[in-house]
């Protein structure tokens, strides 16, 4: 994707875009719906678990979760771990967890599964939800069993990592990934405290069947949860720049030494690109012969700004701020 050139550049908060051109994007080609027998697999694993622990980005609270979870898995004790909290703007903490009360959703905690902030309340809610569970009955077991579940690339296996760090003191039991789809299969039980006995479940990412509208799936794209190219590296970079030029994070305009604010995403990726050293030398045919032209690598630079984003050096950043802005919903 080439954008169109606008005049925009070095007009800071003059003239930012005031919505996202989302005409003619597919969304269900972006998210293969190739994860019904996941949630097959967890649905039979079901009757050995106590509790959910439904794990979702902190970035977008609100918007993204897979509605079939509560479906399918909706009988037991559930909480939400809200994590990679030090990638969010949580200056709303309060009107986020109001919200997340009014859909029903009243165990909520927030955590950083890399620096284990705050991963010591975990098991004390997972007791505390499974003993006063009236559809629970202990009979003669002491141990505790739960499943984690969410959508691709959250940190499922790194909660449980960061859970046997904090509680026995060991090192990784699940693989971790920067790329979405890392864990495959329902796995067996991992042991991640002593007192209480707890094992959980970790299980693969599972996206909703259908993502309910394009900027959801921008912003499930911008968080990770499907691979980068099957939306274009070009468009979630303007995905990016849109959301941070409209949240005024300018963070971008430091990081890369850019002249000004700029709400133009080919102007952006070429100085980022000429910034970097990613250029790439492309013959022309002109009339007098062949002529080498230095050209910016757009999606070298795009790849890169997506990824300077998501290790948080451009700042924390608030995606679902959209829906934070309306009323919270009355729960029945
Ligand atoms: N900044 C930040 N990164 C995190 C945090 N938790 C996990 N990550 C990173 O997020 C990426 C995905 O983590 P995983 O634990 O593999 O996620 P998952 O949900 O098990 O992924 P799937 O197996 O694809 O479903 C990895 O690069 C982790 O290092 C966090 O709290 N903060």
């Amino acid at each position: 994707m080439r954008l169109a050139s606008r005049a925009l550049c070095g007009a800071a908060g003059a003239g930012w875009r005031e919505s996202f051109p989302l005409g003619g994007r597919d969304v269900a080609r972006w998210f293969p719906g190739h994860m019904a027998k996941g949630l097959k697999k967890m649905q039979s694993s079901l009757k050995l678990v106590d509790c959910i622990i439904e794990v979702h980005d902190a970035r977008i609270p609100l918007s993204g979760r897979n509605p079939l979870f509560q479906e399918t898995l909706g009988l037991k004790p559930h909480m939400l771990v809200l994590n990679k909290m030090d990638l969010a703007d949580l200056k709303e903490q309060q009107k986020i967890i109001q919200h997340l009360e009014g859909e029903g959703l009243k165990n909520v905690v927030f955590t950083n599964c890399v620096r284990d902030e705050n991963i010591k309340q975990i098991i004390p809610m997972v007791r505390g939800l499974v003993e006063s569970s009236y559809r629970y009955h202990r009979g003669e077991s002491l141990e505790y069993c739960a499943m984690v579940i969410g959508i691709p690339n959250v940190g499922k296996s790194s909660l449980i990592n960061a859970l046997r760090r904090q509680h026995l003191r060991k090192g990784k039991a699940t693989r971790v990934g920067g790329e979405p789809g890392i864990t495959r299969a329902v796995m067996s039980r991992i042991q991640v405290c002593e007192r209480p006995l707890m094992f959980l479940l970790d299980t693969p990412g599972v996206l909703a069947p259908r993502i309910e509208s394009v900027e959801m799936g921008l912003k499930l794209a911008l968080c990770g949860t499907v691979l980068d190219h099957l939306v274009g590296e070009e468009t979630l970079a303007d995905y990016l720049l849109y959301t941070l030029n409209r949240h005024q994070l300018f963070g971008y305009v430091q990081h890369y030494g850019l002249a000004a604010a700029c709400d133009d995403i080919a102007g952006v990726l070429k100085q980022v690109a000429v910034r970097l050293g990613k250029t790439q030398k492309v013959k022309v045919l002109t009339g007098t012969g062949d002529v080498n032209v230095i050209q910016p690598n757009y999606p070298a630079a795009a790849r890169d700004f997506l990824r300077t984003f998501r290790s948080g050096l451009l700042g924390p950043v608030m995606l679902d701020r959209d829906v934070l802005q309306r009323p919270p919903l009355a729960h029945p």
